[in-house]
């Protein structure tokens, strides 16, 4: 794979995409399918196969014309785009009806990111284990952060709390934080934050079912 542009300069919808692409590959894969047009992928994914051969050709040289896409290798580029090769090690803080469901779910496991520490601040809640993990006080977090070489903070706990905790964890050293408080964070402009929030999805649907 040869890299055509800086990722800078790469929009954000495009980014976006990737991993759609991602996922549908390994589906595609898991149907024990090689080779995959741009029709195909398209077809699945909702896309113009127009828009995936300018996505994909936004990184490099993928497929062979009049061939199509080897599955295993665009899913092994994508990836490493992703950069979903390095393994990250992730942590949870806040271990509530969220914190909980999220260091339960195995799929993040096989996009290669570890769950090496989780958090809280509850008593009832420290010292109890979700996925093979202990959770830990949260007053220990720096500490554990930078000895379990924590990548990426996922944050779980009440709004109130959200910007105390991302101020932890950036002073500890992570490199982003996946926010699931619905607060506007204030963070470094090194650090990279990703907020999600479900309402939206659900609102989004709501939006398309009331003009049915
Ligand atoms: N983005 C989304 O789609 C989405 C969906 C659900 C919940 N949320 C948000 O996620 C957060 C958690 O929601 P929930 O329903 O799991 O709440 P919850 O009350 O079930 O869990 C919160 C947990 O955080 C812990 N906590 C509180 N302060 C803490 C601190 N300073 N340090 C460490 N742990 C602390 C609590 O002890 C509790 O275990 C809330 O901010 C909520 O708004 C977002």
């Amino acid at each position: 794979m040869t890299t055509t542009k800086r990722t800078s300069l790469i929009s954000k919808a495009t980014i976006d995409r990737l991993p759609l692409y991602f996922r549908t590959l390994r589906l595609v894969q898991d149907e024990g399918i090689d080779v995959i047009s741009s029709d195909e992928l398209g077809r699945r994914l909702g896309i113009t196969p127009e828009q995936i051969r300018k996505d994909l050709a936004s990184f490099g040289q993928f497929g062979k014309k009049g061939v199509g896409y080897y599955v295993n290798e665009l899913k092994h580029n994508v990836g490493g785009i992703l950069g979903l090769d390095n393994h990250w090690n992730i942590a949870v803080i806040g271990i509530g009806h969220l914190g909980a469901a999220l260091a339960n779910y195995q799929n993040f496991v096989s996009l290669g990111f570890n769950l090496v520490a989780l958090f809280d601040q509850d008593p009832k809640v420290i010292g109890t284990v979700q996925n093979h993990v202990k959770v830990e006080d949260v007053r220990e977090l720096a500490q554990i952060v930078r000895e379990r070489h924590v990548d990426i903070g996922i944050i779980a706990v009440p709004a109130a709390f959200a910007q105390e905790v991302a101020d932890q964890l950036v002073t500890a050293g992570v490199k982003g934080i996946w926010n699931f408080a619905p607060i506007k964070m204030q963070v470094p402009d090194s650090m990279h934050i990703v907020n999600e929030d479900l309402s939206i999805g659900l609102s989004r649907l709501s939006y398309y079912i009331t003009r049915r």
